[in-house]
């Protein structure tokens, strides 16, 4: 059987990073590509050389050009400036929708079939932009936030109740931004919702150190933003997609009347498999839960008209 092949654009801290996950998990060959002469191809060779160790059989280049990149069967884009601290999200708009728009442009031209996978941020805007550029069908194009805000929450929650982060399970909708939506009411500790064992006031905590768990990474390191758990979070993504797996996970997807929203992405469940995003999951939201979500996406609405993508 061929192996498939996964093509991370942008080799910075979160690409490089997914790399290494795909590799040690031996998910794929990978392709590392980037603006910047030498270091896709150092970190790739760097990682290839582990592989000896791990005991991983994968191919692993890093490059400058697109033709390597040819029929990848997932494109995973994390091209673009990170923020530093006292930036929002927000203030990476223009600067990543320039490169989001080129880099797009690039991958669909390799690999016209290809399934997109979207990083960069302010997350939405950028999946949006990507949408738009491609004109793929909304299956093929997917942006990742909610399984990284949603991990964050399980983290949280496990340490609160002191037990396995197995045990937890927890959804986060909305955009990647101060307005997302963790759903409490549908968060559980082995089966049993949050919302009866951890008290309201506590849980608000959570909630809030969720919607500021981004910030509070970029505060610590000072450089930068975070890019383990993102990077984690965007290969659960591709290896959901590449083994068919049907899993159902947060991401940011083109809504088309879910959820009383239309053209526009925002975090919702999403069933992925070998076909991309294979169905938006509807569940039943209170009026106050539905309110939060729509600020959410006016919030990303609004981004999306200042770049042209609305
Ligand atoms: N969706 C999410 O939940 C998350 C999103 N992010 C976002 O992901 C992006 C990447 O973050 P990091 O890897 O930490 O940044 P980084 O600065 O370490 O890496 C970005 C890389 O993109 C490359 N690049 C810039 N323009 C390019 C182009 N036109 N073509 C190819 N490569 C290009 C740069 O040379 C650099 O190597 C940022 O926008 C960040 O905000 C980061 C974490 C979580
Ligand atoms: O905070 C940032 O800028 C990077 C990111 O999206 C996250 O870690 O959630």
């Amino acid at each position: 059987m061929m192996r498939k092949k996964v093509t991370i654009v942008g080799s910075g801290n979160v690409g490089a990073t997914a790399a290494h996950w795909i590799a040690a998990k031996e998910l794929a060959d990978v392709v590392l590509l980037d603006v910047v002469e030498g270091v896709p191809q150092g970190k790739a060779l760097d990682l290839l050389q582990a592989m000896p160790i791990e005991k991983r059989d994968c191919s692993i280049i890093g490059t400058n050009d697109y033709a390597d990149t040819a029929n990848s069967d997932v494109v995973v884009i994390t091209a673009g400036i990170a923020r530093k601290p006292g930036m929002s999200r927000d203030d990476l708009l223009t600067t990543n929708h320039g490169i989001m728009s080129k880099v797009v442009g690039e991958v669909v031209k390799a690999s016209p079939n290809t399934i997109i996978i979207v990083v960069s941020n302010p997350l939405d805007a950028m999946a949006q932009t990507a949408f738009k550029q491609a004109g793929f069908p909304r299956e093929r194009v997917i942006g990742m936030a909610g399984v990284l805000d949603s991990a964050r929450f399980r983290t949280f929650i496990a340490e609160e109740l002191k037990v396995s982060v197995e045990n937890v399970t927890a959804f986060v909708l909305g955009g990647h931004g101060d307005t997302m939506v963790p759903l409490s009411r549908y968060s559980t500790m082995a089966g049993i919702p949050i919302t009866e064992l951890i008290a309201p006031d506590r849980l608000k905590e959570l909630e809030t150190r969720t919607a500021n768990g981004g910030a509070e990474i970029v505060k610590h390191l000072k450089t930068g933003s975070a890019y383990y758990a993102p990077s984690a979070a965007a290969v659960e993504m591709v290896e959901a997609i590449l083994k068919d797996k049907k899993k159902i996970l947060p991401c940011a997807a083109y809504l088309q009347g879910e959820y009383g929203i239309t053209g526009l992405y925002v975090g919702v469940p999403c069933k992925l498999g070998a076909k991309g995003l294979e169905q938006i999951i509807e569940i039943k939201l209170t009026p106050e839960e539905q309110a939060a979500l729509q600020k959410s996406a006016d919030s990303v609405k609004e981004l999306c008209t200042v770049i042209g993508v609305a």
